[in-house]
């Protein structure tokens, strides 16, 4: 059992780890044994997250990039392979949030959304996969939404965004999969970090969100690491493709 979901030795890339859900799971993924390379856009706020794990006893490099450049993606790659070692695991996690009415949705707010959530999922994991192709073994979890598969005023570019990422991992997974590559995703309800601030401090919000998901309450992000440690183990070699909510039942819920 413990074999099944161990991550002994598992080098697990995570973008946008510095805090919130990517922090979370890099704390969680490290319980389990795994080395951690915490990415974020600053040099600063990667080293500092790295430097909270290993004071913790764990193992983590800090490597910054933006994940909408491909060349600074394609460098820090080839670094991280060279430097540290290959990458089994990469965590698609780095994401924005921007909310205006839609007809007044500024097209630089637009570009920049479909920048980090989507498109960088796309470079990221091409740059990535290259390698694992070569040794045909390794894993890509995309962090998708319930805006994958639910709209939602004032988000539309983002529900946009996850709703690409979601057919992405499809499309990679019918890809790579011959490569012994597995691309899954996990679709967070609602979880309390910066992201989603201004909602837990708007009651009517949490009075809704409790109506409307069957668990009746906020998720807590601790509650993705279990997702997070099957999809990133071997207990998952056979689970490809697939999106998994953790999200209180919100999904299946009228
Ligand atoms: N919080 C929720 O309830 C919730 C629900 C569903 C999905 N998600 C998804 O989970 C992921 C993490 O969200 P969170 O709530 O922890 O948000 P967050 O804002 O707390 O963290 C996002 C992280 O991404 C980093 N980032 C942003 N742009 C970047 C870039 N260009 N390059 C590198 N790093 C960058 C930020 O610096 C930050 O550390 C996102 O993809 C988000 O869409 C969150």
């Amino acid at each position: 059992m413990n074999d099944l979901f161990s991550l002994q030795g598992k080098r697990i890339l995570i973008t946008g780890s510095a805090q919130g859900i990517g922090f979370l799971l890099a704390n969680g993924l490290a319980k389990y044994g795994a080395q951690i390379i915490v990415n974020d856009i600053t040099q600063e706020r990667a080293e500092a997250a790295a430097n909270k794990l290993t004071q913790a006893g764990y193992t983590a490099k800090a490597v910054a990039f933006n994940v909408t450049s491909k060349a600074d993606i394609d460098k820090a790659v080839s670094k991280i392979e060279q430097d540290f070692g290959p990458i089994d695991v990469l965590i698609n996690n780095a994401g924005i949030q921007r909310r205006h009415p839609f007809t007044e949705f500024p097209e630089q707010e637009w570009n920049d959304v479909i920048a980090v959530n989507q498109t960088a999922v796309f470079l990221v994991s091409q740059a990535v996969t290259r390698h694992m192709m070569e040794r045909k073994a390794g894993k890509v979890i995309n962090i998708c939404s319930m805006q994958s598969e639910l709209g939602r005023d004032t988000i539309t570019p983002y529900a946009a965004s996850k709703g690409a990422v979601k057919m992405l991992t499809r499309g990679m997974c019918v890809e790579l999969a011959r490569y012994n590559i597995q691309v899954n995703g996990i679709a967070p309800g609602y979880f309390k970090t910066e992201m989603t601030k201004a909602l837990v401090d708007d009651q009517a919000f949490t009075d809704w969100l409790c109506k409307r998901t069957p668990a009746a309450r906020w998720g807590d992000p601790e509650e993705l690491i279990g997702a997070a440690v099957f999809l990133s183990s071997k207990a998952s070699d056979f689970v490809n493709g697939h999106l998994l909510f953790v999200d209180g039942g919100m999904l299946v819920a009228v």
